[in-house]
């Protein structure tokens, strides 16, 4: 892979890993190599369950819903399930996306021995507990213009090649605002946060284009011996832990086109970081990449107009980032109701 070095334009060889110069185009595809009417027959037997986690969507999951079940499963029958996790909204996501024709369940309502836990991973985690498909697909319920080549494509590789766990998806990213469209500005706390620390740490990973991507889908078998983390640390926790326990080449990407979705606040997405940054720092104790004289600290500060505090003009709010996860599924399921009964 050959890319500017920062002297003066000269090229310069550039390797972040021995793997991703090989791994990219063997595990890399488009969503238009991906037919659905080729992929039936693949399909067979499997089974396929795809899962919205949305929190106050109402605006966007009622299309998302109705592309997945005009084109997936009355046109080309290649989805079985379309669940939506409704994440304790406070707006009308449920009715929404019901009215669509998606089976919806209340977070809090899935496994409610458990004490409930918030944040997308949660939902994530909840959804797969409650779907049946040997194949899960996950899709935001914040996007525009979803088209349901996103599913198809993410499910391509799966029906095909039994040797992927695990496929991203990938995308041009614009940054749509009051003032405009950045072509490429969005994925903020990739290209800050993520995309920087995983090359720092699991250069492997170097390859993965979006490796924040909200729509992505893996093998049951797989999400269910993996820990969810319960917020925006969930994907990158997917990420490091399935590479560590079945390598890079269980993990495969497919290039969906553009995605747009609506956009959090810089304070959001610092928060976002922060839980990120946790979930990266608790990976590299675990698989001992990293050993720390102490462990990070766990609330984040951050400072916005309001009532003065603290001697300055500034309200200071601090935020638990802390890496919170559920455990992986198959732990629970195979304790069965008696390590449920003692959960609860
Ligand atoms: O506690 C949460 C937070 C987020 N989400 C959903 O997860 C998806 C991605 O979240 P968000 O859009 O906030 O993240 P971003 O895309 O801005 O990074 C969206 O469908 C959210 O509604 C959720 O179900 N529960
Ligand atoms: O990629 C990113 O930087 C963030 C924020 O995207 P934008 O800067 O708002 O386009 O979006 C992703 O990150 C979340 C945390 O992993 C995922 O849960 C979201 O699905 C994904 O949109």
């Amino acid at each position: 892979m050959v890319v500017r070095s920062n002297r003066t334009n000269e090229k310069a060889e550039l390797k972040v890993s021995a793997d991703v110069g090989s791994w990219l185009p063997r595990r890399s595809s488009q969503s238009a190599d991906w037919r659905p009417a080729d992929l039936l027959a693949a399909k067979g037997g499997t089974t396929v369950s795809v899962v919205i986690p949305a929190r106050d969507e109402q605006e966007t999951v009622g299309d998302i819903v109705r592309t997945i079940r005009r084109d997936l499963v009355e046109g080309v029958p290649l989805v079985d399930e379309v669940l939506v996790v409704d994440s304790r909204s406070q707006d009308a996501t449920a009715e929404v996306a019901s009215a669509a024709g998606a089976t919806v369940v209340a977070q809090d309502s899935v496994l409610p021995m458990l004490p409930g836990m918030d944040g997308k991973g949660e939902a994530l985690w909840k959804g797969l507990a409650a779907t049946t498909g040997d194949i899960v697909v996950f899709v935001d319920g914040d996007l525009y213009d979803f088209t349901s080549g996103y599913v198809s494509g993410l499910l391509g590789p799966l029906l095909t090649d039994e040797s992927l766990a695990y496929v991203k998806g990938f995308y041009h990213r614009p940054l749509v605002g009051a003032a405009g469209t950045d072509a490429d500005g969005g994925g903020r706390v990739t290209e800050l946060v993520a995309r920087p620390l995983l090359n720092m740490y699991w250069p492997e990973l170097a390859g993965f284009v979006q490796p924040l991507a909200g729509e992505y889908a893996g093998r049951r078998e797989v999400l269910e011996s993996i820990p969810f983390v319960v917020n925006y640390g969930v994907e990158v926790g997917h990420l490091i832990d399935i590479l560590e326990s079945r390598g890079l080449d269980a993990l495969g990407q497919v290039d969906l086109g553009k995605r747009v979705h609506r956009h959090q606040t810089t304070q959001a997405l610092g928060r976002m970081s922060g839980q990120i940054m946790q979930t990266l720092f608790d990976r590299l104790a675990h698989y001992g990449r990293l050993v720390s004289a102490q462990p990070p600290a766990t609330l984040l500060a951050q400072f916005r107009r309001g009532e003065s505090g603290h001697g300055i003009e500034r309200e200071m709010v601090l935020t638990d980032v802390s890496c919170r996860q559920r455990p992986p599924l198959a732990e629970l399921l195979a304790d069965g109701a008696a390590r449920l009964r003692e959960i609860a």
